[in-house]
């Protein structure tokens, strides 16, 4: 891929794991900056990945061709207002990655039709095993579409959405889904512990069989997830009756409410931000 000075503005939790994926994947840490407020974070990075950083968004944006939009969605305005008063944004890349912010308010925040690519990613991009959602509308160049597609390439799998009110879906379905995934472990954990089991190896354990899982799932394409639920479940064995319990307790009605929910939220975000 083409390696353009990119500058990260926020140096939060999302850009550590996009940076930690990209120079993994061999992206020049000296075309990367990252710029923010508080020092820990700056330093933080620049131990781990050698890039350079900054207090200055305005230096950090003045340097860039490509500006990646990392700050939490409720500061967005503040700092896009603030970059188009103090800096020259012609020609440059933004590439978002805040929930709830549409592509056409991101070119209002920045005071003009600068090229804005809006992507949802997750925390999973630290391993290279990231999955970003991605929205550009029809004028984007093509060289940029493809610079931003490879860009989040680096970090994970991606999907391009046509229709921008799908990247709400990519919010629900993999960005804020690591914390489900999380949570359910979470619950797997404790349960775990009850039965004599300290919590190292209880973590162990339930973490084992979830990797074992995922990458079940990533190796049989061809096998319905039911198909691969079935060879764990033995006819009148142990698996049914836990398998039973969850869809007599409504498991998959409250799974569709809380990404229902995620969506919802996505939702009220863009009109509150
Ligand atoms: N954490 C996640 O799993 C995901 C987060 N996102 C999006 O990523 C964005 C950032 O989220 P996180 O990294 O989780 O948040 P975070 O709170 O960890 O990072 C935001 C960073 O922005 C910095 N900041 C605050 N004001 C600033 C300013 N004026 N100029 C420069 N930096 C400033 C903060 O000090 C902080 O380090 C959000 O918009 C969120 O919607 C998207 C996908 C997943
Ligand atoms: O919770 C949030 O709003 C962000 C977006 C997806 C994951 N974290």
């Amino acid at each position: 891929m083409q390696h353009r000075n990119i500058a990260f503005i926020g140096a939060g939790n999302m850009t550590k794991s996009i940076i930690s994926g990209m120079v993994s994947s061999g992206y020049p840490s000296d075309r990367i900056t990252a710029s923010n407020p508080s020092r820990p974070k700056l330093d933080d990075l620049q131990q781990h990945f050698g890039i350079n950083i900054t207090h200055d968004n305005h230096a950090a944006v003045n340097d860039a061709e490509v500006v990646v939009l990392a700050v939490k969605p409720q500061l967005m305005e503040q700092v896009c207002q603030d970059l188009a008063k103090h800096c020259d944004l012609s020609g440059k890349l933004f590439v978002s990655i805040a929930a709830g912010i549409p592509h056409k308010r991101l070119q209002q925040m920045l005071g003009g039709e600068y090229d804005v690519v809006r992507t949802m990613p997750n925390t999973p991009s630290a391993l290279g095993k990231g999955m970003t959602g991605l929205y550009a509308d029809a004028s984007l160049d093509a060289q940029d579409k493809t610079y931003a597609g490879d860009l989040m390439g680096q970090v994970g799998d991606i999907v391009w959405v046509e229709d921008e009110a799908q990247i709400n879906g990519v919010i629900a379905a993999a960005g804020s889904s690591p914390a489900y995934f999380f949570l359910f472990l979470q619950a797997m954990q404790e349960f775990t512990m009850t039965q004599g089991f300290d919590k190292d190896t209880a973590r162990r354990m339930v973490q084992q069989a979830m990797l074992g899982s995922a990458e079940m799932v990533c190796h049989n394409p061809d096998l319905e997830l039911s198909e691969l639920r079935a060879q764990v479940t033995s006819k009148g064995g142990t698996t049914a009756q836990a398998v039973e319990h969850f869809q007599k307790n409504g498991l998959d009605k409250l799974v569709a409410g809380a990404m229902a929910a995620a969506i919802a939220r996505a939702e009220e975000m863009s009109d509150l931000f």
